[in-house]
């Protein structure tokens, strides 16, 4: 009756009829029509100090060796290895101490037989010595010491170009920037680094049900989670969400602010609205909007109904409106695009396999079950992190991971070896790794 009296009565046919063709394909599919439509960012060049959790829109090449010279491992003395031939306990041999340098000085001083030059870790091996030796292995006076071992050519020496040779390639592009990557790009002087644009990513939820986090709870209604969740999980990938709010289930407001977020931004996420009820309106705004729909039904649980669309102006992900729902569509769908989009070589969740600590039910679509994963004695284990239902949200809490259990009839038992995705690290696979 609603329906038919509305003033949009052939959308929501419109959307009605998406629904009636409603055909599950799987995550991997549904991955797959994604990365297909991912169209990389723009490059910017940042500061060094703001580079930490970019990803790198170029390789890093070895300026110069590293070391740049060859230089002291150890606090000790800086000899000719010559000289120490015969050393032993019983015929200790003496050195002569003509200069004392710290790291980054250098000494001038020329080495004759037996002179030594007293030099600090880091320090550049002076012109003609070959080998350090340790102060502890001398016995010291003020000008002299002696050695009761021989030391052989390079011994104690830290070779120019024996981590990295001036050409080299050190970390390939699309590599997420970590402190490692910083540590190496300050060792070779990069003051700025190339790197993808963040992507803008317009975030809204819908519902008329929804309340604002600050709200007193009233009858029927619930506090919107799913806005400031999306919020830290874009964060944790490095993106800054642009906040568009919280929209009644009203077809032209929906319409009207996913149409505007689509021109402004370089992809849109939704939460809420997109199964087949009265008020589930994103189907048809996708319609209206001539966006094409990649998918609408994923055999996956939760989030079966999340629907994917592309415009010419980028992806909208609609995902669906139960928390732990729109929670496993964004790590499945919205992660491994957005990194794509800036460019990294790594956009899947990283995968595991673990020892499942609890018997666990079939699903007919593969169900990604909010779980924890830690290690123990015999190796890694996991197990369900409370309440497996879509509208879950305590369970998300308290999981770090993902078991994943294929589809089928025959359930799963305790001590079987399970898929798992890791969440909440940076780096992650390569390749999406499930098989279904
Ligand atoms: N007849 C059918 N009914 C449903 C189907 C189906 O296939 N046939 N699918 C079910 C599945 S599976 C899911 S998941 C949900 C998806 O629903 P929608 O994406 O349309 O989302 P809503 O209807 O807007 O909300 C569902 C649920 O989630 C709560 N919600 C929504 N937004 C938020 C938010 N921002 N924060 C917290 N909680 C939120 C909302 O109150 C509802 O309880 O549909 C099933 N139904
Ligand atoms: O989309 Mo629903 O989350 O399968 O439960
Ligand atoms: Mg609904």
């Amino acid at each position: 009756m609603f329906l038919i009296e509305s003033t949009h009565y052939s959308l929501e046919r419109g959307s009605l009829a998406i629904i009636e063709n409603r055909n599950p394909i799987t995550v991997k599919e549904a991955i797959s029509k994604i990365m297909k439509k991912v169209d990389k960012i723009q490059i910017e060049i940042i500061p060094l100090s703001e580079a930490a959790g970019r990803v790198l829109a170029e390789p890093v090449l070895a300026i110069h060796d590293v070391p740049p010279f060859n230089r002291s491992i150890y606090d000790g003395y800086a000899v000719r290895s010559v000289d120490t031939t015969g050393a032993a306990s019983h015929s200790p041999i003496a050195f002569t101490v003509i200069d004392r340098i710290a790291a980054g000085d250098v000494s001038t001083a020329l080495l004759g037989k037996n002179k030594a030059v007293r030099i600090m870790t880091g320090a550049e091996l002076p012109k003609e010595s070959d080998a350090v030796v340790m102060l502890e292995e001398t016995v010291s006076s003020e000008d002299s010491f002696t050695i009761r071992k021989s030391f052989t050519q390079l011994e104690n020496v830290s070779l120019k170009g024996e981590d990295a040779k001036k050409g080299d390639v050190i970390i390939e592009k699309g590599s997420h920037i970590t402190p490692g990557v910083i540590a190496v790009l300050a060792t070779f002087g990069y003051t700025h680094v190339k790197v993808a644009k963040r992507p803008v990513v317009g975030l809204l939820v819908t519902g008329s049900e929804l309340l604002d986090v600050s709200t007193p709870l009233k009858p029927g209604k619930i506090r919107n989670s799913n806005g400031p969740m999306v919020t830290a999980q874009l964060k944790r990938l490095g993106v800054e969400p642009r906040w568009l709010g919280v929209l009644d289930d009203d077809i032209e407001s929906c319409y009207l602010s996913v149409k505007q977020a689509a021109k402004d931004c370089d992809a849109v996420i939704t939460t809420g609205g997109v199964s087949v009820g009265d008020f589930d309106y994103l189907p048809a705004v996708f319609e209206r909007m001539g966006a094409e729909v990649l998918f609408n039904k994923v055999k996956m649980r939760p989030g079966s109904v999340t629907t994917v669309a592309h415009t010419d102006n980028g992806l909208l992900f609609g995902l669906s409106g139960n928390p732990s729902s729109s929670f496993v569509g964004f790590e499945l769908f919205v992660r491994p695009a957005l990194l794509a989009m800036i460019g990294s070589n790594k956009p899947y969740l990283p995968y595991n396999k673990a020892v499942l600590q609890e018997d666990l039910q079939a699903n007919s679509f593969t169900q990604f079950i909010r779980a924890i994963y830690e290690s123990s004695p015999t190796g890694v284990i996991v197990y369900p992190a409370g309440f497996n239902k879509s509208n879950s949200v305590t369970s998300i809490a308290r999981g770090n991971s993902f078991i994943v259990l294929p589809g089928g009839t025959e359930g799963y038992k305790k001590g079987e070896i399970v898929d798992v995705l890791l969440l909440g690290l940076d780096e992650g696979g390569e390749n999406w790794f499930i098989h279904e």
